[in-house]
């Protein structure tokens, strides 16, 4: 841009405010300033922006002849507008203070005005791209105002508001609240009236030099965000529900208290298992079939900090072992033929609480190491998934075989096994505390009262001494199937001997040659001391059915017969 070059003559008060103004104007260059005193205000001015000074301003129009467009004459003295005239180029004009001044005062309104202006769209801009609705009154309460979002929320169009009285269109809206008490409003819930459109509304007076001028207010259309909080209602209501159903199944359901008995060696058992709880430790359960591994698992976990969180159980003998892993672990969406949604498996499940590994030793060897890695890690992987999700879980796993006797054959992990038994809790057999047996034979008959309905007072002492003359290869489970026919077949309150006796099971420990048994008894006891050698996995039965010489549909058909399915 070309610039107009100017001199200044005189550099007292009024030459110096039209340096000061013209040194801002991008459009001028001062070529020079001369008074008479070089000490004059506009002097200094001139000599701080590197700007030639005269004393004699004749001088200063002949250097500057060639390089100067207006002068601006602020001395006032006739002399020197006398001179002027006659020394000044043609082409030059000069210019006096008084009309420097007005120039100045025109120039500095119109630069005012177009702040204004620029300000003005600026604000436009800004409340047009609002999402929220603005209307503005002024004091009167008349609508002044209203942005874009105001029609788009509300449908109604800016001539239905635009000069109508807040009062009458919207009389119980924020704005005319605001008007009546000159105090702003928040989170007004509202109607739009002319719409049917629920908003939430902040409004505020707009206040100038201490008076109310008027009021905006700014809304949000809530139709939306309500409709989403409804569902989102009944949404947390159902998980609600769902986790209470999910509590009730996970719950532990016993506790010590339910472990009936006095022997030393099964209380040593229960001392070792409360502590166990209270260490956190994973815990071994190890003992015959009907011991109550199961019952000390649930006893350890309600003793345990963890007694509110899940407690998880799974028989590892009764899932095959492919669906096994994916029943632990759970599976991504997609992770393979039929996955059609992600399943959470019990690790997770139990997060926070216990998973119990019923008949861990029945668990293939490609599992057992992957569990062997959740015990290390603390975390799991689902099938399919590409990331690790951390749990925080106890794990209690239970056994009626003899892992040392697997590890041997190469059937368990040892290093499996190390981590599982830090600690070992064995729990001893029935026939080796036969002292518990009237008192937990009192409590069963109690539990089975209830379920029956029944109201058996008493087991004889012929019936007692019965019960404890046995071996009891099934444990406190084979004790709790006889008393429970005992009792249905019982016709008084008194269970007696001839409801124990003949359902005892001749001892399959006793060698005793003087019985001839019935061969379905023979058939039932080999297939039970199969089980007790081979497990009662999938893979030990087909053994069993191999070894038995029968098919293995056959063995399934023997074991429902003998109703030894119980642990499937
Ligand atoms: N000490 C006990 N006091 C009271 N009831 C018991 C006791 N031990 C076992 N029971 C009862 O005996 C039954 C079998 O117990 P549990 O299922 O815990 O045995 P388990 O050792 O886990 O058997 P399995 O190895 O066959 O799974 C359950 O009904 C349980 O309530």
């Amino acid at each position: 841009m070309k610039s107009i070059k100017v001199l200044i003559i005189g550099a007292g008060k009024g030459g110096s405010s039209i340096l000061r103004f013209f040194l801002k104007q991008k459009a001028i260059r001062i070529v020079g300033v001369s008074d008479i005193n070089l000490n004059a205000p506009a002097i200094k001015i001139a000599l701080e922006n590197n700007i030639p000074v005269f004393s004699d301003f004749k001088k200063m129009l002949f250097e500057k002849r060639n390089e100067t467009d207006v002068i601006i004459e602020a001395t006032g003295l006739l002399s020197v507008q006398e001179e002027l005239k006659r020394l000044k180029p043609n082409r030059v004009s000069v210019l006096e203070a008084e009309a420097a001044s007005l120039m100045m005062t025109i120039i500095e309104e119109n630069l005012h005005l177009y702040k204004v202006k620029e300000t003005e769209e600026l604000l436009q801009t800004i409340l047009n791209s609002a999402q929220e609705g603005i209307q503005v009154v002024d004091k009167d309460g008349k609508i002044v105002y209203i942005n874009k979002a105001f029609t788009n929320i509300t449908k109604i169009p800016p001539e239905e508001r635009i000069n109508k009285s807040v009062f009458q269109v919207s009389p119980d809206g924020a704005l005319c609240e605001v008007l009546r008490t000159g105090k702003p409003v928040f989170g007004k819930p509202n109607i739009v009236k002319g719409s049917n459109i629920e908003v939430v509304s902040n409004a505020s007076p707009i206040i100038v030099n201490g008076k109310i001028t008027g009021a905006v207010v700014i809304f949000r259309d809530v139709t939306d965000m309500k409709r989403i909080l409804k569902k989102l209602n009944e949404r947390e209501e159902l998980i609600k529900n769902l986790k209470g159903s999910i509590n009730n199944l996970t719950a532990a359901k016993y506790t010590f208290d339910d472990l009936i008995g006095e022997n030393p060696v099964f209380k040593e058992s229960i001392s070792i298992a409360k502590k166990a709880a209270e260490a956190d430790t994973t815990v071994l359960l190890t003992g015959e079939s009907g011991t109550g591994k199961e019952l000390f698992a649930h006893a350890i976990h309600n003793y345990s900090f963890r007694k509110n969180k899940p407690f998880i159980r799974i028989n590892c003998a009764a899932i095959p072992p492919n669906l096994l892993e994916s029943e632990l672990f759970g599976y991504e969406k997609g992770a393979f033929t039929g996955a059609i949604e992600r399943k959470i498996g019990k690790f997770e499940l139990a997060d926070g609480g216990t998973i119990f590994l019923d008949e861990i030793g029945d668990m293939d060897t490609n599992l057992q190491a992957k569990i062997l890695r959740v015990l290390q890690e603390k975390e799991i992987e689902r099938l399919g998934g590409s990331k690790p999700v951390r749990i925080n879980v106890r794990v209690i796993a239970a056994t009626n075989r003899n892992l040392i006797d697997m590890i041997r054959q190469g059937n368990f992990r040892e290093d499996l096994f190390y981590r599982l038994n830090v600690l070992n809790i064995s729990i001893p057999p029935l026939r080796e505390r036969i002292n518990d047996i009237p008192k937990l034979a009192e409590r069963i008959m109690m539990k089975l009262n209830q379920k029956s309905g029944k109201k058996i007072v008493r087991i004889s002492n012929d019936a007692l001494k019965s019960l404890m003359a046995y071996s009891w290869p099934g444990n406190v489970r084979e004790l709790e199937n006889v008393l429970e026919r005992a009792i249905t077949l019982a016709d008084s309150d008194v269970i007696d001997d001839n409801l124990i006796r003949p359902y005892l099971k001749p001892d399959i420990h006793k060698n005793d040659e003087e019985d001839i048994l019935p061969l379905d008894e023979v058939e039932k006891r080999v297939i039970e001391s199969a089980l007790k050698k081979y497990g009662t996995s999938l893979p030990a039965k087909k053994k069993i059915a191999e070894k038995l010489n029968i098919s293995l549909a056959t063995l399934y058909n023997k074991l429902k017969k003998y109703r030894l399915n119980y642990k499937i």
